[in-house]
């Protein structure tokens, strides 16, 4: 099976759509015998649950896992037991506390103004084609440092300056894929001869690091300059220093890496493919721009939609708890999106012990078992005959609220003790983000080439996505 898992590593999370479709949600693959290479691949709900919440004691985050990603050292995403408790609950603590999502909203209301609608005020005035998964890209990462770090990198100035942190995270996130697919002692081999994706590896690594511990010994030489941390903060409220405590804390560990690791990219691919979905069905976005209208119309007592101006739209998502609760389409449409698209399109477990799944397949310490993410959205026997069609409306009951679909069956977030501690701030900043443009500007695909996902670790398209905007009236 070896050669046609490398034959098909270009794309090869719709081969594993094919394969799973037909083989009732699980199979195994096999390398050559001197490979040692065991890997099941399932998307059965009950394997799903069973592996990350039933029976999560038998698969801890591996070794082999801690090696493929030992960029991200002893952080949150590869550690068990007391030192992920620990890096958990510190995390929980900060991004579940309630006024830390009002804060985050101020945050991403901050770089729209500052820097989405200036760069794509002019784009509309000179008709330019951007490319909006990198302009995405720079949103998200300037908001995560913003939150993460109390730094702004301005990576999403007017021009658009070339930051090589942000392509030594996406060089990372290939080379991540890579050694999955590939037997450990081949890239192993090729990380020692320093060629080819693990030459790519070292130099990312290099930039990642230099850029992060920068940023450490300008924060100390800050703090030691004020005394005091909180001298260093920026706006006020609990939200806000919640946060600096928190990131204080984990500045000292390799937690930068794994919050940009986990942030950044996840929320500007969300958005990206949000955004060409939205394209391509042209009556859903009627239907969100619709709904904001109500809101407004109901919320702020305008008397008509034509009294609804771009500030009021901006109320409107700067309020948090409206966000959250009341756009129930636009949230249905982000959930459908994340279906079909979701960000991080797989994830991987070893067993400790031998198990059997509910599936009735027997597995070992010798095996790693891959759950497709992208693929679960996409099989027939968990959508519908439909699963291919993007439609909110499936996430929508009969009396208009939000219908609940388990997270071990919508696992874009995971699911069990480790899902996304973030799920609720990508939510927020993708809904603000969308409220911002689509009531600004009116999009327009200019695609030279079919838009078709990359095989990294984050479902980047693989040549981005082109468009042309123009400001209404
Ligand atoms: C649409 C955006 C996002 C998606 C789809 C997403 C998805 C996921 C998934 C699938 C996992 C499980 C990974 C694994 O088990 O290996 C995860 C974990 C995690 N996510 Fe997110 N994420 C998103 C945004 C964020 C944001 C904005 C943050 C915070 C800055 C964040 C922080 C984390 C952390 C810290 C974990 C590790 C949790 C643990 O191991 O206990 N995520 N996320």
């Amino acid at each position: 099976m070896l050669p046609a898992l490398l034959k098909n590593h270009h794309r090869i999370h719709d081969c594993a759509v094919e394969v799973l479709e037909k083989t009732q949600l699980t199979f195994l693959v096999t390398g050559p015998w001197f490979t040692n290479m065991k890997l099941l691949v399932t998307v059965d709900p009950a394997n799903v649950h069973h592996i990350l919440s039933k029976n999560v004691g038998n698969y801890p985050r591996g070794s082999k896992f801690k090696e493929i990603c030992e960029v991200l050292g002893d952080g949150i995403f590869t550690t068990n037991s007391e030192m992920w408790q620990y890096h958990r609950r510190m995390a929980q603590s900060v991004f579940g506390h309630p006024e830390f999502h009002q804060a985050l909203v101020e945050k991403v209301w901050e770089k729209v103004e500052s820097g989405l609608i200036p760069f794509l005020d002019r784009a509309s005035e000179q008709r330019l084609e951007i490319d909006l998964q990198d302009l995405f890209g720079r949103f998200s990462f300037d908001t995560i440092s913003t939150v993460v770090m109390n730094y702004d990198p301005g990576s999403l100035s007017i021009d658009l300056p070339n930051l090589p942190f942000l392509k030594a995270l996406h060089d990372f996130e290939e080379v991540i894929v890579y050694r999955h697919v590939v037997p450990t002692c081949v890239w192993k081999f090729q990380r020692w001869l320093g060629i080819g994706q693990e030459k790519k590896h070292r130099e990312a690594w290099k930039i990642i690091d230099d850029f992060v511990y920068g940023y450490i010994s300008k924060r100390q030489a800050e703090i030691r300059k004020n005394s005091q941390s909180k001298a260093c903060k920026v706006g006020n409220g609990l939200g806000v220093e919640l946060m600096t405590i928190y990131m204080d804390e984990v500045r000292k560990s390799a937690e930068i890496g794994s919050m940009f690791g986990a942030g950044r990219g996840t929320v500007g691919v969300a958005l990206v493919w949000f955004f060409y979905l939205l394209t391509k069905n042209p009556h859903v976005l009627s239907k969100i721009k619709e709904e904001l209208d109500t809101m407004i119309v109901q919320v702020q007592h305008c008397r008509t939609d034509d009294d609804i101006t771009w500030n009021q739209y901006k109320i409107l998502s700067r309020n948090f708890q409206d966000l959250k609760d009341k756009l129930i389409y636009l949230h249905a449409a982000v959930c459908e999106s994340l279906r079909l698209y979701p960000p991080v399109p797989f994830n991987t477990k070893v067993p400790m012990g031998p198990d059997t799944l509910p599936s009735g397949h027997k597995v070992d310490s010798s095996m790693q078992i891959i759950f497709s993410m992208y693929a679960m959205g996409r099989m027939k026997s968990l959508w519908g005959e439909d699963c291919y069609e993007f439609k909110p409306e499936r996430w929508i009951l009969e009396t208009g609220k939000i219908r609940y679909v388990p997270s071990h069956q919508f696992l874009a977030f995971s699911t069990g003790p480790r899902t996304c501690v973030g799920k609720n701030m990508a939510l927020t900043m993708m809904k603000a983000a969308t409220i911002a443009i689509i009531s600004r500007y009116h999009i327009e695909p200019v695609q030279a080439h079919p838009i078709v996902p990359n095989a990294s670790m984050i479902l980047h398209m693989k040549k981005g996505f082109k468009i042309k905007v123009a400001a209404y009236e």
